[in-house]
């Protein structure tokens, strides 16, 4: 039986995700646009999506609304999803309201994902206005946390580095084999990871590869938090558009084989969006413009290391997000998904 369309609307559809997103649900079959709106000072307001991303032709042939009352009043009415691509800061406070509503919030921001306030203050910079709602929050790791995602009203859709890290570490944790000691995450993202509004650090001419945010980047503390492990993650910065690769060192318990290591990937197997390459290692390209991660890995005695690949705006962010959806609605979680990069 074909399920009941749901209306969607994207706050913060102008930015890399939130486009990415609104092609996603432009061409989903249980999915429709019910708006795509922006700041109500916005320089792209009434715009059409489509004249800042060409690429999506007519598709997009629709307007950036700005977010006034009428706005409110106008999502209040006729979206059944709200989906959030604004900045954390923006996140905290719009979320509660449209929950307040009755709408179902996929929030893109990490404004909902850590466990405590501290954490907000200590990582993010602010306090956080809505802590019954933190609470509440389910963690949008798609192929770890599904039963919860399909049925929360708040979905804190899981960051790009942590998405990328927890599915290459997640098995292993679960099967055992991690000796105590600290993991070590090496990454890289493309440039479109820093959103699209202009800043002198991420202009493309300006990126070379550089790491930044040592010891103290806010993905820190959501790997640790759902890994349950203590990792040290430095990100990079490289002079490409999109993608995210990280290669991840570990230490594991004595005598554990290769074969104790290619069976604890098992567990994700017959997930349609994560692709085991058992000993090939993944490479942005194999990953850009595709819903999927890819996870590699090479052993040597305890030692152990990990290479996974994603693409920042789809698996990342908007894929994950409609998997979140798609959860939510009782669908397959990779509907709409599997032919993106064809
Ligand atoms: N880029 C990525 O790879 C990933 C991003 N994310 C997260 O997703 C969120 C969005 O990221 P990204 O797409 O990169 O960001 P962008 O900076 O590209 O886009 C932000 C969007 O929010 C809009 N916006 C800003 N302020 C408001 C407001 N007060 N009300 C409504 N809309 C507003 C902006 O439009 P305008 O300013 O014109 O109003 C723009 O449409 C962030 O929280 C980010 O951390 C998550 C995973 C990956
Ligand atoms: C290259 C770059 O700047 N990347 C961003 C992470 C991407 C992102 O927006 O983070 P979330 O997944 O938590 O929302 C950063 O390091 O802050």
């Amino acid at each position: 039986m074909m399920s009941k369309t749901k209306e969607v609307a994207i706050v913060g559809a102008s930015g890399y995700s939130g486009a990415e997103l609104a092609s996603l649900i432009a061409k989903h079959p249980n999915f429709s646009l019910s708006g795509c709106y922006v700041s109500e000072q916005s320089l792209d307001k009434n715009k059409l999506l489509s004249q800042l991303y060409p690429e999506h032709g007519v598709l997009l042939d629709t307007p950036l609304l700005p977010l006034s009352n009428s706005a409110f009043a106008e999502i209040n009415a006729q979206a059944d999803y709200v989906c959030l691509c604004t900045d954390h800061e923006v996140s905290v406070t719009l979320a509660p309201k449209f929950l307040a509503m009755g709408k179902r919030v996929f929030d893109l921001s990490g404004g909902f994902r850590l466990a405590t306030n501290a954490d907000y203050e200590h990582y993010y910079g602010f306090s956080h206005p809505s802590l019954q709602w933190l609470e509440q929050a389910e963690y949008g790791l798609a192929e770890w946390n599904a039963k919860a995602i399909s049925q929360a009203q708040l979905v804190a859709v899981a960051g790009c580095y942590p998405t990328a890290a927890l599915n290459a570490l997640k098995p292993l944790k679960q099967a055992g084999l991690l000796s105590q000691q600290q993991i070590i995450i090496n990454a890289v993202s493309g440039v479109t990871g820093a959103g699209r509004k202009a800043n002198i650090n991420t202009h493309f001419c300006e990126v070379s590869l550089s790491p930044y945010g040592l010891f103290n980047h806010r993905h820190t503390p959501e790997i640790t938090q759902y890994l349950d492990h203590d990792v040290l993650f430095t990100p990079h910065l490289g002079n490409f558009a999109r993608g995210i690769l990280e290669t991840i060192y570990v230490q594991l318990n004595p005598e554990v084989t290769h074969q104790q290591v290619a069976q604890a990937y098992q567990v994700l197997a017959d997930e349609p969006l994560i692709r085991l390459k058992g000993d090939q290692l993944p490479s942005i390209k194999g990953v850009v413009g595709q819903p999927f991660v890819d996870i590699g890995w090479q052993q040597q005695g305890c030692q152990l290391i990990v290479v996974v690949a994603i693409d920042n705006l789809l698996k990342g962010a908007a894929g994950q997000a409609l998997q979140c959806m798609n959860l939510a609605h009782g669908l397959a979680p990779e509907l709409g998904l599997n032919g993106v990069w064809s």
